[in-house]
This record gives structure tokens, sequence and C-alpha cells, in this order.
């Protein structure tokens, strides 16, 4: 066959498609209307689980999963735009890896909000002003994000989701290596280059700022200045990529949270987050972590920060795998409950979504 013959199949192929789409499209109209008269989110992260896994087991190739996944994400971004357009907050500016993660996870047909810290992500998903808000909360070399655990303390809103995404850091300027006197960048970032960092300067400052984006931005604006960021922020302000991959652990994955004002049902693989206290006295989170070895709760992270109210007294960020709503998870936070001053389910969510 010519090459004009098999570019004639695409073009039949093609239109088919559209039309297939548009079918799908309809029946997803059908479907916001329903849940316009009878309730219920227009994100429905067990339902996505759902058509995510029945596509990659329909899948006979020769297309990689991946491909068809990131092509699914994008029309389920296009569902959520004829159901109810959604708002996503997130740790702004654009070129934050917040920013991709978001954009990966919920496509090209949502509006996304940036803002200038992770508390104001909580604080506009709490007041309604947007649907969702992402958060990284743990990032695999770093550990936790102090500032989103801090924020889950009295805060109303949900975990509806989780998403984990690859991170390479570069550094950014726009002047030699040897040249740069001040780094900026994110707390925990400069914790995932630590390594490179001291290998590589022996003058440089560096300086926190809210965001690996807002560096770049920074970075931009002043005389030799870097900022360690993604190749994204340095297409956006303008900086060139001075060196690649400075991450200190190749295989660098920061664990992100879909946070909302709503429940998610269960899948059949989930996960559940809680936050407790317990009192200052020996044992008392010994006893709080056998109640779930007791009920056969497998405990996937465990973190914690100082409950700033007294001192030496802490708030708990345990999850277990299962979701809140199964027996032996009523028994077990009944149980648990019994051993702190106060305990709260943050949300239980589909476990383990990983982003490209
Ligand atoms: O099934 C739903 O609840 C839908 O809104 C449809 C749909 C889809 O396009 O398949 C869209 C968004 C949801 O997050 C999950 C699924």
């Amino acid at each position: 066959m010519s090459l004009e013959d098999l570019r004639k199949k695409i073009d039949d192929i093609d239109s088919k498609l559209v039309e297939l789409l548009n079918e799908r499209a309809r029946v997803v109209v059908k479907v916001g209307k329903y849940k316009d008269k009878n309730g219920g989110p227009i994100y429905a992260p067990h339902r996505e689980k759902a058509v995510l896994e029945k596509i990659s087991r329909a899948n006979t190739g020769p297309l990689p999963d991946k491909t068809l996944t990131a092509i699914w994400r994008e029309m389920m971004s296009g569902s959520f735009f004829l159901e109810r357009p959604l708002r996503i907050a997130f740790l702004g500016p654009e070129g934050s890896f917040s920013h991709s993660a978001a954009m990966l996870k919920f496509g090209q047909s949502v509006d996304y909000e940036a803002v200038a810290d992770i508390r104001t992500i909580f604080n506009e998903v709490s007041k309604g002003h947007s649907d969702l808000g992402i958060v990284p909360i743990e990032n695999s070399a770093g550990g936790g994000i102090d500032e989103s655990l801090d924020a889950f303390v009295d805060s109303d809103v949900y975990i509806c989701a989780e998403v984990y995404m690859a991170i390479h850091h570069n550094l950014l300027a726009n002047c030699k290596l040897e040249d740069v006197k001040e780094v900026y960048s994110k707390p925990e970032v400069f914790a995932q280059c630590r390594k490179w960092l001291s290998d590589t300067f022996t003058g440089a400052k560096t300086i926190a700022v809210a965001s690996s984006a807002r560096a770049a931005q920074m970075a931009a604006e002043k005389p030799y200045t870097a900022a360690i960021g993604s190749t994204a922020a340095a297409d956006l302000y303008g900086l060139k990529i001075v060196c690649e991959n400075i991450e200190d652990v190749p295989n660098n994955v920061t664990r992100f949270l879909i946070i909302g004002k709503q429940d998610t049902p269960p899948t059949g693989d989930d996960k559940t987050s809680l936050l407790f206290s317990t009192a200052h006295k020996a044992g008392a989170l010994v006893d709080v972590l056998e109640v779930f070895r007791d009920h056969g709760l497998n405990l996937a992270n465990i973190e914690s920060r100082p409950s700033k109210k007294r001192e030496w007294e802490y708030y708990f960020f345990v999850d277990f795998v299962g979701h809140k709503s199964s027996e032996q998870a009523q028994k077990a936070l009944e149980a648990a409950k019994k051993h702190c001053l106060q305990l709260s389910v943050l949300g239980s969510y589909p476990k383990n979504d990983k982003l490209l």
C-alpha cells in the first residue's frame, strides 16, 4: 500500500474515533444531568480507577498501556468540562511540580488556580472556591512535607485520591555555574539535592522560597542567581538548564494527595489516612499501632508532627491499607479511639495511582 493509501486509512479511522468519542461524551452529559438531579460529586476517583483498569485489561496492543491511560485521562478531563468544569488549586506559580502533577492527573479541560502556599490550597477547598486541591505530602528521599501535614490538623477537607510522580530537579540559571551566588528553591527540594549542592558549591547561599516555580521566577529577575526546579519552569521563565537531574537519589518520587469535600467509595484496593494524638505517656503510640496489627491492617506510612499546643505532644499521621468502611477497619478505628486523645479519618481512597 502507498503512503497516501495508508494515510487515507488513518483519516477514515480518525473520523470514526471522533464520532465514537462524541458518542461517549453524550452519555457523559447524561451522567452530569443525573448527578445534578440526584447529587454526587463530579470527580469520581473510584470510577476513574475502574475505567483505567478496564482499558488496560482490554488493551491487546500494539499501543502501550501508558499511552491509552494518558488518552483516557484527557478524555475524563473533557468529561469534567461537560458535567461541570472543575476548579483545582495547586501550589503555584505555573511550572511547579504540583502543576505538572495536576495537569497529568486532571488534563487540559479543567480550571487551575495557582496559589502562593500550601495552606491556601486547603482554605480554597474548604471554602468551596476550588472543587479540589493537589498537595505534596511525601517524597521518597526527603520524607514528609511538614506544611501539608500541619494543614490537615485544623482543616475540614478530605483526601479523595493519591498520585505518585517521578521528580527530576535541574539547576536553572542565566549565568555560568561558577558565577552562581544564590540558589533559590523550596526547602524540601534542597533536601533532595543536598549531596549535589555540597559537592558543587562552596560559596553560593541557598535561599528557601515557597515553591520551585517561584524560585525560577526570582532567578530570572536577579543576575548571578539560580533556581532548582523543573524543565517546565525553565521554559516558562526563560532560564537555561545548567545542570540536569541533580537529585541525590535517582528514583525520586513525590506522593501528592487530592483533597476535596467528598468521600470516595471503596474499590477493593484502597488506603486510609488517619490523624490522631495521644497523651504524653509511655507506650501511648504503641497501644494505638497494636490495634491495627491485632485487626490485621497493614500500615503503609507513619509521620509525626509537634502538636504546637503543648511541648513534646505530637500529632501522628498513619496510613493503613484498606477502606474505612470495611468491618475490619470500623472495629480497628473504634478500638484505636480508646487510646487516643483525638482521632480523625482524613479519607479512604484508591491506592497508588502512578502518573507518567
Ligand atoms: O462515571 C462518572 O461518574 C463520570 O462522571 C464519568 C467519568 C468518565 O468520563 O468515564 C468522568 C469523570 C469521573 O471522574 C469518572 C468517570
